[in-house]
């Protein structure tokens, strides 16, 4: 006869993702917004603070635009990435420079950012000093949003990284490591699994038919190697995953 624990287990097992389909890139910007604006509303009522980790990349400016125009009290919102390119703010590339100039705009100018790059050659020069500026973060995190790779990537967990078993060991207690990666272009540093599951509300932001289909096989038995976002997908409570896709 089967126990309340196993019962517990099977529940999770049998736990998917929450897809949320939206018509348009813009409709589905609007609705994350408003989601994560009132997760982080929510937080301040309750905390007086609150904290948000947000991907670079490119799908996220739109959602960062309408996010910005949200009147919460910025000022007690903490901004941080998921993970950064080993680059300065001056560089295309630049994670932060994206997150400034499309999301600490507006209202949203007065949240704290807490960016990775310092000036140094690689992120391993300056290790200490980052491993303890996101150890002194408030855990969980409010609201954690992730991007995803045609690859399978998620932050920089990136098929066949240089530290990926590092990244994602759940039992890791560093909060971020550097990563290098065929295809990931500069050397990165990223959050590691642990600090990105652990946050009250986790979303998945995807768009196109191409990274739904990432996404469907992700969702499929097969080694996480292949495809680390598996790691988050699989992690335990991933059950309150909010997976936000738009064609
Ligand atoms: O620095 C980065 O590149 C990321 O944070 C990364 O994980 C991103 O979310 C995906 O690569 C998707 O990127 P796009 O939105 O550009 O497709």
């Amino acid at each position: 006869m089967a126990g309340p624990g196993t019962n517990r287990i099977e529940a999770v097992l049998t736990q998917s993702p929450t897809l949320h389909r939206y018509d348009s890139r813009e409709d589905l910007a609007e609705a994350l917004a408003a989601g994560v604006a009132a997760v982080l509303a929510g937080a301040i009522a309750t905390r007086g603070v609150a904290t948000l980790a947000v991907s670079g990349g490119s799908t996220p400016k739109r959602f960062f635009e309408r996010l910005a125009e949200t009147e919460i009290d910025w000022a007690s919102v903490t901004v941080t990435l998921v993970d950064e390119r080993w680059v300065p703010e001056t560089s295309e590339r630049s994670n932060a420079a994206m997150v400034r100039r499309h999301l600490l705009t507006g209202p949203a100018a007065s949240a704290h950012f807490l960016p990775f790059y310092i000036d140094a050659p690689a992120p391993e020069d300056v290790a200490e000093e980052l491993r303890l500026r996101f150890l002194r973060l408030a855990r969980p995190f409010d609201v954690t949003v992730l991007g995803m790779g045609t690859d399978g990537h998620t932050a920089s967990f990136f098929p066949q990284a240089d530290n990926l078993a590092a990244a994602i060991d759940p039992d890791t207690r560093e909060p971020v490591t550097p990563i290098r990666a065929p295809g990931a272009g500069e050397p990165r540093i990223t959050l590691t699994l642990p600090l990105i599951v652990d946050t009250r509300f986790l979303a998945l932001h995807i768009e196109g038919e191409e990274k739904l289909a990432v996404y469907e096989a992700a969702m499929q038995p097969g080694p996480v190697d292949a495809m680390p976002v598996r790691a988050v997908l699989r992690a335990p409570r991933v059950e309150k995953l909010a997976v936000f896709w738009a064609p």
